[in-house]
């Protein structure tokens, strides 16, 4: 079956679109990657997803509206991708995330994408799977992450104990215990670790006056001094000492937490502020590993956009010491379009009725197929 799948993350960069071709369940899976893309947001439409993210009231009017355009610019990745291929069969589309709370106590959390399933079911007349977060939130989940359940089947391996770390706007890794000791994948594992690129992207748009939206390479930050106690008292956030299933999202680590930073590290020449926001998101990462993993990696793959820093990947590599960090491409998987082939798989387990969600992930009570389907017809 080809499938498109459609993401666009914490980042608000642009909708990330993969054709991919489909075969087998989900322990025998067949993924062929046919075609990605990437295709940015119009600015002022990502303005204003930012400013919703940051809080900013609007209508319902506004919300029918913006929901629409962002469905319109969905439609528009799934067509590009699509060039010059035969019709794809399916859509899995994850839309954009615009608020998150994860459930507490009794609680069920909330979990808002925007881009209308039906709309692009409509508009391009392909049978359209989106909403993928809200069954397993129903089950008491947390509604992220939905990767793991991906990576252990395209990344596991027999004997080597891994993980991987995706760096979006927000981070997020899996635990993938060896196939041999643990077929089932009972062990595998997965929380929000906090930051990604969230806090870099914010203090980089601020601090060049909205002339860069990212640290391109971590080159800006490189040329600063990383100013350990800022760090550590960072790390104290209470999140971090909180036990999975967690996840997070930029309601958290956005602006609240990019204003708190900057009154903190009030006086820091720039390429300094920098510097310590790099050593503060490759830290939250490791940390969690030693607080949290029931053994340590033989090996950690990067994939999302954080990939492409290098003085990021390289604090990783300090911090990890001996173990090696590689990225997800090394094993075949790009970096870039990882998540939207999730989503791709997503909605093709859907179709075959397989579990997306691992319930030791993200606590939901039951593994289930995630999404909902809306039929599409020329
Ligand atoms: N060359 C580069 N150097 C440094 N950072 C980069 C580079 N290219 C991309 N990035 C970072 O990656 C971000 C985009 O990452 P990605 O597309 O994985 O985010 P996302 O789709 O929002 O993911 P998620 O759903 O996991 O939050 C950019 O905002 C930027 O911070
Ligand atoms: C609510 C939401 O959109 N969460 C995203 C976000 O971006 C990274 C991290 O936070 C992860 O938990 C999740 O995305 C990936 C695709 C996931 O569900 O696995």
């Amino acid at each position: 079956m080809r499938v498109v799948g459609l993401m666009s993350g914490t980042s608000v960069d642009g909708i990330d679109a993969a054709l991919v071709a489909l075969g087998g369940g989900d322990r025998d899976l067949e993924v062929e990657v046919l075609n990605f893309c990437t295709v940015p947001y119009p600015a002022a439409l990502r303005q204003q997803i930012l400013e919703i993210c940051g809080g900013t009231p609007l209508t319902l009017a506004e919300l029918a509206d913006l929901d629409e355009a962002i469905a319109e610019a969905f439609a528009l990745a799934a067509e590009m991708v699509q060039q010059g291929y035969p019709r794809a069969d399916l859509i899995g589309s994850h839309g954009q995330t615009v608020f998150h709370r994860p459930p507490t106590g009794d609680r069920l959390g909330y979990s808002l994408q925007l881009g209308r399933g039906d709309w692009i079911a409509g508009c391009t007349g392909i049978t359209t799977i989106a909403n993928f977060r809200a069954q397993d939130i129903a089950l008491g989940g947390q509604g992220a992450p939905l990767v793991p359940r991906i990576d252990w089947c395209l990344l596991s391996h027999p004997t080597e104990v891994r993980c991987v770390q995706n760096i979006g706007g927000i981070g997020n890794v899996t635990y993938l215990p060896p196939q041999r000791e643990d077929p089932e994948g009972k062990g595998v594992m997965g929380w929000d670790t906090g930051p990604g690129n969230v806090l870099l992207d914010l203090a980089v748009t601020e601090l060049s006056g909205g002339k860069f939206t990212y640290d391109a390479d971590g080159a800006w930050a490189r040329q600063g001094k990383i100013i350990d106690p800022l760090v550590e008292h960072w790390l104290q956030d209470p999140f971090f000492q909180q036990p999975p299933p967690k996840s997070t999202g930029r309601e958290y680590f956005g602006l609240p937490f990019w204003q708190r930073c900057r009154t903190e590290a009030a006086g820091l020449a720039p390429a300094d502020l920098l510097a310590t926001l790099t050593e503060f998101t490759a830290r939250s990462m490791v940390e969690s590993y030693r607080q949290f993993l029931p053994q340590k990696p033989q090996r950690v793959f990067l994939c999302g956009g954080g990939a492409h820093n290098g003085f990021l990947k390289e604090r990783l590599q300090v911090h990890l010491g001996e173990i090696p960090v590689a990225t997800t491409a090394t094993a075949g998987i790009p970096v870039d379009a990882k998540e939207a082939i999730a989503f791709a798989i997503l909605a093709y387990w859907h179709e075959l009725g397989v579990a997306g969600n691992l319930p030791q992930v993200t606590g939901a009570r039951q593994a289930v197929p995630l999404g909902q389907r809306w039929i599409g017809q020329r």
